[in-house]
């Protein structure tokens, strides 16, 4: 099974993969990273992608975006609006304040002096550092900088978030938090009526269960998907509870199963 799709037909989607295929380099040393993978994410829904790695989960997230081209088959987003992009480091400029970094992107978008300050306060509190404008980024813990790139990234204003492995550097306290407040934020803007698109990817099964609306399993190279499962879980979840748990585990058999048949 190489192309799935959980989102009805006729349903809009955010995100449409179709037959995406990603080959690095040439002839002998050509690496075919994803293998016609087909995926549609809907309006608003969070997706998680695992899988064994090498599997292309971040080759993915590059090409939904644009950050590279795809070797075959398309990606559409819809409107087409520039995703933001998260990473496993913050990437913050070091020189610059936490409220200078969010309003970065402020003004690229053009938005004038004033307007940027009160969207930086607005975005700051959003991820509980109202109080923190004017720090610099190494007086922060790992958690709070994230938080800044977080917010940075939601200074896009864009209604599609690529997350990359974000909270993968930080201890497990740290990262339970920044889930609730994750799931916290993006259920706000889908309340809003301004829908928050998540593609997020990790290898951490659990984390994946306490977050998705649905579980994307991709193969060891080349990447296809070969399973997926929508999260019946109702929210706010914690990652500790028994239901989040069982899923883990039935995703974690499933990996294992993949990777047992690859001997990687
Ligand atoms: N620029 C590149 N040139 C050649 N091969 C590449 C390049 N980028 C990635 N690859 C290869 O493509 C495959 C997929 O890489 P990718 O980083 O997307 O996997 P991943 O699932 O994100 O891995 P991980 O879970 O370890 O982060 C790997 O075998 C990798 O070595």
């Amino acid at each position: 099974m190489t192309s799935t799709t959980l989102v009805p037909e006729g349903a809009t989607t955010a995100v449409a993969l179709s037959g995406v295929t990603k080959v690095y380099g040439r002839g002998a040393d050509a690496v075919v990273a994803l293998d016609r993978v087909s995926l549609d994410v809907a309006p608003g829904e969070f997706v998680c992608l695992v899988g064994a790695s090498g599997c292309g989960k971040s080759t993915l997230l590059n090409l939904v975006a644009g950050l590279d081209a795809v070797s075959g088959g398309g990606i559409h987003v819809a409107g087409d609006a520039r995703p933001g992009l998260m990473f496993q480091e913050p990437a913050l400029f070091p020189w610059l304040t936490v409220g200078a970094n969010v309003e970065v992107p402020l003004k690229l978008r053009g938005l004038a002096g004033a307007e940027r300050k009160t969207r930086v306060a607005e975005l700051l509190d959003t991820v509980h550092l109202g109080d923190f404008a004017r720090r610099r980024p190494h007086e922060l813990s790992g958690g709070m900088r994230q938080r800044v790139a977080l917010a940075r990234t939601l200074a896009l204003d864009t209604p599609v978030l690529l997350m990359d492995e974000p909270f993968g550097a930080l201890d497990a306290m740290t990262r339970d938090i920044l889930h609730d407040e994750l799931e916290r934020l993006w259920t706000a803007r889908n309340a809003a009526g301004k829908p928050l698109t998540v593609l997020f990817v990790t290898h951490n099964v659990r984390e994946a269960a306490r977050l998705a609306d649905r579980i994307v399993l991709l193969s060891s190279r080349p990447g296809r998907v070969i399973w997926q499962t929508p999260v019946d879980v109702a929210r706010p979840r914690r990652i500790d509870s028994a239901e989040v748990a069982t899923l883990a585990a039935e995703v974690t058999d499933r990996l294992r199963a993949e990777v047992g048949r690859h001997g990687h």
